[in-house]
C-alpha cells in the first residue's frame, strides 16, 4: 500500500523529526536521494551539462544542494535564480563551493542541457506558476534536457494535482518522505512523469495517509485460488443485470468479465439472456426478473440495460435488497431520477460514473477528483467510482484510493461494463466495497496493460486477458 499524504501532513512530520535534528539534516537527505535519482537517470555525471531552476524557498534549496553533490561528481551544474536576493543561503554556499555557476536565465544553456532540476517550487505551491517561472519553464521544455522536478513538478497543486496554469512537464519527479496525492491524481499525474520516493525518514511520525494506492501485493489475497474446501457457491456468487435484447453487448461484457474473475458462479437475469448463454454457456441465465435469477451474494446492475421503465423497476428491485449492489452507466442515469433508491439503502452500493454520469449525480466533477468522489459518496451514503486516468473511490466515511494501473488504451467503449463484472465479483467475496472498488481497478488496469502490450485493445480482450492477469498478479506476488 503506497500512502498519499497531504502537504499538511507532510510539514507537520518535517516539524515532529527536525525538533530531534540538527538543522538541514532533511534537506540533505533530500538533495542526496535526488542526486542518487539524477545520477540513476543519466548514467553518468562527468561533463554532464545540469541546470538547476531555483525559487525562493527550501525547493530550491534542496536542487543547490543536490546540484553540488553533481558537480562535485564532475558535472557542470548551471544555476537560474529565479529571485537572487532570496535563494536559499546554505545551499547557495554549498553549491559555490563545489564549482557551480550562477547565470541569468539566457546565459544558462537550457538549449543544451543534459538534465534540467525544477527547483522553483514544491509545497509552498500556491496558483499557477509566476513570471519569470513560466517561461523559464518553457524554455526548459523546448531544450533536450531530462526533465526531473523536485518534489513535485512547479505549478502542481500537492493536495489535488490541480493545475491553475503553467507547469513543469516532468517525466520524472523525486519527491520526499511522501508520496503526495496530487503526483498521482488529475491534471497533476499528468505533469509528474515517473515518481521516485526518497525516504527521508518521516514514516515513523506520518499521520494516516489521506488516500491510499494499492500495489500488486495488495490485491493478490483477494484473488487467491480456491481452497480444498470450496465449493462454487463458497466464494461468492455475483449477479449481473446488464444488457439489453437491443444491446447485448454489455451483457456478455459484463458477465464474461465477472465469470473470468471469479469463476465459481455467476447468474444473469434479462433481455440479453439468449446472448449471454451463447457466449458464457457457465453462466446460470434467466430472461426474467432478478428474482427470477436465484440467490447471489452481490449484483451489478445497469451496463446497457436502457432506462426505461422495465430497467427502472428492476434498478428498484435490486436496490430494495440488503445485498452489496454496483452500479453503473444506464443504472446511474436511473439513480439521478431517484436518488433516493440509493440514499435510503443500508447494504453497500457503488456508483460507478465517468465524468459525465457524475455530473448528472452530483454536479461538475471539477479538478479536485479527491474530493468529488468524497462529496458524491457522503451525498448518497454510498461507494463512489470515479472513472478517470487515475481512477478515484471514495466511500461516505472518506476512505479514499487513488488507483494506480491502467493505459489510456482502455479509453474504448465497453471497458466500463468489464470494470463493473469485476467489481461484482470482487464484492461477491463479501470485501468491504471501497476496497473491492479499489481491487477491482487495479485489476481491471491490469488487463489493459497486459491486452495493450499487443497493440489496441478492444473491451474484450480484457476479458480475453484475464486469467493471465490474475496469473502474473499472484505469480508476481509469490
Ligand atoms: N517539508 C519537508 O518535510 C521537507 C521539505 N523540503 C523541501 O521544501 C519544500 C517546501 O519549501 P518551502 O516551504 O520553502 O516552499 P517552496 O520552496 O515550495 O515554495 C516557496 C516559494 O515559492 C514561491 N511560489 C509559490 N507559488 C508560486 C508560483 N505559483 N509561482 C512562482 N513562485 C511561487 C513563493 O514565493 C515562495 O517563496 C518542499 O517541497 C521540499 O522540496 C525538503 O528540503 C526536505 C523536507
Ligand atoms: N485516458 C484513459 N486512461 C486510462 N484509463 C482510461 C482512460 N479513459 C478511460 N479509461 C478507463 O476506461 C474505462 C471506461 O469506462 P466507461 O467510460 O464506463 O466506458 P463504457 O461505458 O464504454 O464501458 C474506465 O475504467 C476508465 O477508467
Ligand atoms: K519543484
Amino acid at each position: 500500500m503506497i500512502g498519499l499524504h497531504t502537504a499538511a501532513q507532510v510539514r507537520a512530520a518535517e516539524q515532529s523529526v527536525l525538533a530531534g535534528l540538527p538543522a538541514g539534516v532533511l534537506m540533505q537527505r533530500a538533495a542526496t536521494g535526488l542526486a542518487t535519482v539524477c545520477l540513476g537517470l543519466l548514467g553518468r555525471a562527468h561533463g554532464v551539462r545540469v541546470v538547476l531552476l531555483v525559487g525562493s524557498g527550501d525547493n530550491g534549496g534542496d536542487a543547490l544542494f543536490a546540484g553540488a553533490l553533481l558537480a562535485q561528481r564532475g558535472a557542470r551544474v548551471t544555476a537560474v535564480l529565479l529571485t537572487p536576493d532570496r535563494a536559499h543561503a546554505g545551499g547557495l554556499a554549498a553549491f559555490r563551493r563545489a564549482g557551480g555557476r550562477v547565470a541569468e536565465a539566457a546565459d544558462a544553456g537550457l538549449h543544451r542541457a543534459d538534465l534540467v532540476l525544477d527547483g522553483i517550487v514544491g509545497l509552498g505551491s500556491a496558483g499557477g506558476l509566476r513570471e519569470p517561472a513560466a517561461v523559464l519553464v518553457r524554455e526548459a521544455t523546448a531544450g533536450p534536457g531530462l526533465l526531473v522536478a523536485v518534489d513535485l513538478p512547479s505549478g502542481v497543486l500537492a493536495d489535488t494535482g490541480e493545475v491553475p496554469g503553467a507547469a513543469f512537464p516532468a517525466q520524472h519527479t523525486v519527491t520526499f518522505g511522501a508520496v503526495k496525492p496530487g503526483l498521482v491524481v488529475g491534471a497533476g499525474r499528468r505533469q509528474a512523469g515517473t515518481v521516485h520516493l526518497v525516504d527521508i525518514g518521516l514514516g515513523p511520525v506520518l499521520a494516516e495517509p489521506a488516500a491510499q494506492q494499492l500495489t500488486d501485493a495488495d490485491v493478490v489475497p483477494h484473488l487467491d485460488a480456491p481452497a480444498p474446501d470450496d465449493d462454487k457457491y463458497s466464494r461468492g456468487v455475483v449477479g449481473v443485470l446488464a444488457g439489453s435484447a437491443t444491446y447485448p453487448g454489455a451483457g456478455v461484457l459484463c458477465t464474461g468479465a465477472a465469470v473470468r474473475t471469479r469463476p465459481g458462479l455467476v447468474r444473469y437475469a434479462g433481455t440479453a439472456a439468449e446472448g449471454v448463454r451463447a457466449a458464457w454457456p457457465e453462466v446460470i441465465v434467466t430472461a426474467g426478473r432478478p428474482g427470477d435469477a436465484g440467490r447471489v451474494q452481490a449484483w451489478v446492475v445497469g451496463p446497457g440495460m436502457g432506462t426505461d421503465d422495465d430497467a427502472a423497476s428492476v434498478l428498484a428491485e435490486v436496490l430494495a435488497t440488503d445485498l452489496p449492489v454496483v452500479v453503473d452507466a444506464d443504472g446511474l442515469t436511473l439513480v439521478s431520477q431517484r436518488p433516493e433508491l440509493v440514499a435510503d439503502r443500508t447494504a453497500p452500493t457503488v456508483l460507478t460514473p465517468h465524468d459525465r454520469e457524475f455530473a448528472r449525480l452530483f454536479g461538475e466533477v471539477g479538478t479536485d477528483r479527491l474530493a468529488a468522489a468524497r462529496r458524491g459518496a457522503a451525498e448518497l451514503g454510498c461507494t463512489v467510482l470515479l472513472k478517470g486516468d487515475a481512477t478515484v473511490v471514495a466511500d461516505a466515511a472518506g476512505t479514499t484510493f487513488v488507483n494506480g494501473t491502467g493505459t489510456p488504451w482502455l479509453a474504448t467503449a465497453g471497458t466500463g461494463d468489464v470494470l463493473a463484472g469485476i467489481l461484482g465479483a470482487v464484492l461477491a467475496t463479501g470485501l468491504p466495497a471501497a476496497e473491492a472498488a479499489a481491487v477491482a481497478a487495479h485489476v481491471h488496469g491490469r488487463a489493459g496493460q497486459l491486452a495493450a502490450e499487443q497493440g489496441p485493445l478492444i473491451a474484450g480482450d480484457l476479458v480475453r486477458r484475464l486469467p493471465e492477469t490474475l496469473a502474473r498478479l499472484r505469480a508476481g506476488a509469490g
